[in-house]
């Protein structure tokens, strides 16, 4: 028993998701007589679930892949595996399928709101016996419940986005790692800066209660309106930042545009019409600091020039409308 504990121990000191389920899937796997432990993530394409291995053992170490769900060569439907999908289907809390290819396989789904995104796979030659489930879903059920704390400290409590420590942590943390990535072809990162115009008259004409609501219904038509893979976070006040992934410029232009209508068009109780500004730039390369300080000319154009807009960073500068400003080391933001 005291191996477990040790990395219970260990796992409870993770303050990031993707170690966290390192950490799990290498608890479970120094279990005597396993096979295999992976994480499978769970994801919609046009409605229909899919799912593919998102973190397994490598032939040294532990392997996880970053390539957008829906193009892993590794993905398929849910329904493909009828046990797993009668579980989630069913909110149930692990399911074990009936034996194949000499192994018999658990599948944990990791509940979070009500709502399922991972789900671990143990498999194993044995069958399950009802003291090696307890050990399982004991050490399951410390990570699920670690994992959903961990998950509140990273979200804003109004609008339940990531907030700005997050993208902090995040932002600096991949920009670090692709500074160290030479490699030509990387996918495109874009980042935009989005704030709600005249957001001041709002509290001052409806009070502080509406001006909250404009904030979670903003946030609702934001998590509607962007990809699963793209990351949004409030970034404070009336102020969230999108990071797009794997678009091209001109699929960013109108990803960020049809949002823009959508708030536009948007019945806002009480308070009717509300419009957004947005500022975009290219995240691909470069320091956190500079990335989004161009984002914030961009916007801080947009506000002065009419609002209710989407601007590019490059372009203004190809026009003359921008100057490029110096950066300077000792303004420090992260
Ligand atoms: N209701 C509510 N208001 C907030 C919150 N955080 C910031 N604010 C308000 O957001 C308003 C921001 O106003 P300004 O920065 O002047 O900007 P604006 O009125 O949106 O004007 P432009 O950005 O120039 O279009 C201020 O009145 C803040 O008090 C919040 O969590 N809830």
């Amino acid at each position: 028993m005291k191996p477990i504990l040790q990395n219970l121990v260990e796992m409870t000191g993770q303050r990031d998701h993707l170690r966290l389920e390192v950490s799990v899937l290498s608890t479970l796997q120094k279990l005597s007589n396993i096979v295999e432990v992976r994480a499978l993530e769970l994801f919609t394409i046009d409605g229909v679930m899919h799912l593919r291995p998102r973190t397994w053992k490598g032939p040294q170490d532990w392997v996880s892949t970053d390539m957008e769900p829906s193009k892993d060569p590794q993905q398929q439907p849910l329904e493909n595996l009828p046990e797993l999908a009668a579980c989630v289907r069913g909110h149930e809390s692990h399911v074990i399928a009936s034996p194949r290819r000499g192994y018999h396989v658990l599948w944990l789904p990791v509940w979070m709101h009500d709502k399922v995104s991972t789900c671990l796979e143990i498999s194993q030659k044995r069958p399950f016996s009802v003291h090696r489930l307890e050990v399982i879903t004991g050490i399951f059920n410390v990570y699920q419940n670690y994992q959903s704390l961990l998950d509140y400290s990273e979200r804003d409590a109004l609008t339940d986005l990531y907030n700005r420590k997050t993208f902090d942590e995040q932002f600096s943390r991949q920009s670090y790692s692709s500074a160290s990535d030479n490699t030509p072809h990387k996918a495109e990162q874009w980042l935009a800066v989005i704030d709600i115009d005249h957001f001041k008259q709002v509290n001052d004409r409806f009070g502080h209660l509406y001006g909250d609501e404009v904030l979670i219904l903003v946030a609702n038509v934001l998590r509607s309106s962007f990809r699963s893979n793209d990351r949004i976070f409030r970034f404070g006040g009336e102020e969230f930042v999108v990071l797009l992934r794997s678009i091209s410029l001109e699929e960013t232009r109108n990803a960020l545009n049809r949002f823009r209508e959508a708030v536009q068009v948007y019945p806002f109780p009480q308070v009717g019409q509300v419009t957004v500004s947005i500022g975009f730039v290219n995240a691909t390369h470069g320091a956190p600091v500079e990335i989004l300080g161009q984002a914030d000319q961009a916007l801080y154009y947009a506000k002065e020039h009419g609002r209710n807009q989407v601007c590019f960073y490059d372009d203004l500068i190809a026009s003359g409308d921008l100057v490029v400003q110096i950066a300077h080391d000792d303004v420090e933001f992260f």
